[in-house]
């Protein structure tokens, strides 16, 4: 067991602190043109450090979507370590998306990519695929625990195309998506104050009544602003849940740069409707 406080603990104290807020980096070509930059490495590194400057000191946690690093090759990702590096010495958690899975040594090597404190990549929490199936996750569950990291299993997200997998069912009635959830609520037993293990669902998705969301565990809940969804619709969504839900907003707070009082006053909006959300949920 490291000594690393787990995810969990220190994503409830950011939580309390900071509030919730989760700011999306996803550096776009769209966006890199409205901000004036060029679609290229150049261009990447100053989007990415205006943001880290911009909300590392007062977001709980910063999520960089790694598919925009990476489409500028080695060059990128060297950007993307450094942004995750200084999001973190900044005060951020940082939830890297990358929405790794695979199989046995192959998803070990994933792991230790992102969640060994050794890495490059080394992150607070990591996003990942469960549709090898959750066991196949073992690896970087494991290592999660010993290094103190979290991951965020894809469970209900935020896609309209993801039903026609998470709502299928298994013989016994429980839903792909339901399954995900009580794998997690298992991971988290017992863990005080919250577990690390927590499930992606989206914010677009309506009444989730029927899905038992109480996995002691956070929530992140992509969708608001550009897909749709509202920080008012919050507690209709989770429920009671709405307490551990770290809801992400990308290119509804992106679109207000590059500058950093713009930036900042965009987040923290959202920042105040979410917290009335949540009070009145
Ligand atoms: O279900 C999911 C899982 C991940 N995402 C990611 O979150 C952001 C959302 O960006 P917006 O600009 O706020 O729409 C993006 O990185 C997605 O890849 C998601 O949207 N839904």
């Amino acid at each position: 067991m490291s000594a690393r406080e787990p995810f969990g603990a220190r994503l409830r104290r950011a939580m309390d602190e900071r509030g919730p807020l989760c700011v999306g980096i996803d550096p776009h070509a769209s966006l890199l043109a409205e901000w004036g930059l060029n679609d290229d490495v150049a261009g990447l590194e100053r989007f990415s450090r205006t943001v880290v400057e911009a909300m590392a000191d007062r977001v709980a946690v910063l999520k960089p979507q790694s598919a925009f690093f990476e489409r500028f090759g080695s060059r990128g990702t060297a950007v993307l370590e450094k942004s995750v590096a200084e999001a973190r010495a900044a005060g951020a958690l940082v939830v890297m998306d990358a929405k790794r899975g695979d199989i046995g040594s192959t998803m070990a090597a994933y792991a230790e990519s992102f969640l060994h404190e050794d890495a490059p990549l080394f992150s607070d929490a990591l996003t990942v695929s469960p549709y090898l199936g959750y066991g196949s996750l073992r690896p970087a569950v494991e290592l999660a625990r010993e290094s103190g990291a979290g991951l965020f299993v894809l469970a209900l997200t935020s896609n309209p195309e993801g039903g026609e997998v998470q709502h299928a069912r298994r013989p016994d009635g429980l839903d792909v998506g339901a399954t995900m959830l009580a794998h997690l609520a298992a991971e988290n037993a017992g863990e005080r104050p919250l577990g690390s293990f927590g499930a992606v669902v989206g914010a677009t998705l309506g009444d989730l009544s029927s899905y038992d969301l109480d996995v002691n565990g956070p929530l992140l809940a992509p969708g608001i602003g550009a897909q749709g969804a509202t920080p008012a619709d919050l507690p209709a969504v989770f429920g009671a849940a709405v307490r551990n839900v770290v809801p992400n907003v990308s290119r509804g707070v992106l679109r207000h740069g590059p500058d950093v009082a713009a930036l900042r006053g965009a987040a923290e909006r959202f920042a105040e409707e979410i917290r009335a959300a949540v009070a009145a949920g």
